[in-house]
């Protein structure tokens, strides 16, 4: 993985652009994820552990929103299920380019992987094989809300009996205060890991108008909506969250 540390705010830029998944993010994406998101590698490393629980002989386990793969290769380092295959999807072309380099590495030094394809496209435009596994790292908040429930709803379709969605986001909460807090603790987790005030702030303003969290509460409400019987939050740190659903 690249270990290039995530400099792109670091000057002060006379316009701060959209946010976008291009090959700048790509090639500092590991660092930024790591220093951006609270336990994130708890999440992805925990996250192939969950799977490994819902997988279902013969079905696939989706990484929607795969990035550089980091949770497919948790899966394919926890998941033993007989027949089981990783496809991975994305639609930033720069991402799925080098999250595919990433992938040959991992085949390169370890036997019996799971196999895999990543599928550089949209995932509102998927068409869902019977799958056990559905995994929405930090992509949903990504998405129109206006598309969110029927892109869960057919994920749920598409869920096998015994499998699971996890579903994790960034939160936002009702509450002000405790919307405060958490936001201005994220602050202070960001400013740990080295980011300046204005790496922070630049950072914001790029994603504000791509990236929308929901609250806890708007998540189980469409979930439930979106036809899944059970939402079962498993981790939260600060204002990151990951959830299960049952279909
Ligand atoms: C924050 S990143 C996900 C991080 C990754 N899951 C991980 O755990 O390292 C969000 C990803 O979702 C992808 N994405 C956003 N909207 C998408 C869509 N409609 N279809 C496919 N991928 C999408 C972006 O290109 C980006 O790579
Ligand atoms: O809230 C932030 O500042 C973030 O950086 C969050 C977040 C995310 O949750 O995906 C946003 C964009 C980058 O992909 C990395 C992290």
């Amino acid at each position: 993985m690249s270990k290039e540390p995530d400099r792109l705010f670091a000057q002060p830029l006379a316009q701060v652009p959209d946010f976008a998944f291009n090959e700048d993010v790509v090639r500092v994406f590991p660092d930024m994820i790591k220093r951006s998101v609270p336990g994130y590698p708890t999440i992805v490393e925990n996250l192939g552990v969950l799977a490994a629980q819902f997988a279902q002989p013969n079905s696939v386990l989706y990484d929607l929103g795969s990035s550089l793969g980091a949770v497919t290769q948790a899966l394919r380092r926890h998941v033993r299920t007989d027949g089981c295959r990783v496809i991975a999807v994305d639609n930033s072309s720069a991402m799925v380019e080098r999250c595919r380099e990433y992938l040959n590495g991992q085949d390169s030094m370890f036997q019996e992987l799971l196999p895999v394809e990543v599928i550089e496209g949209d995932i509102l435009a998927l068409a869902f094989q019977p799958a056990s596994v559905v995994a929405l790292n930090f992509t949903l908040q990504f998405i129109a809300p206006d598309q969110r429930t029927a892109l869960l709803s057919r994920i749920h379709q598409a869920l096998l009996p015994g499998g699971a969605l996890i579903l994790s986001e960034k939160l936002r909460f009702n509450d002000a205060e405790e919307h405060a807090l958490l936001t201005d603790l994220h602050v202070a987790f960001k400013r740990a890991n080295g980011y300046s005030e204005l790496e922070i702030a630049q950072k914001r303003s790029a994603i504000e108008n791509v990236m929308k969290p929901d609250s806890l509460e708007e998540h189980r409400e469409r979930l439930l909506q979106a036809g899944f019987s059970k939402v079962v939050p498993w981790f939260q740190c600060l204002n990151f969250a990951s959830l299960i659903a049952l279909p």
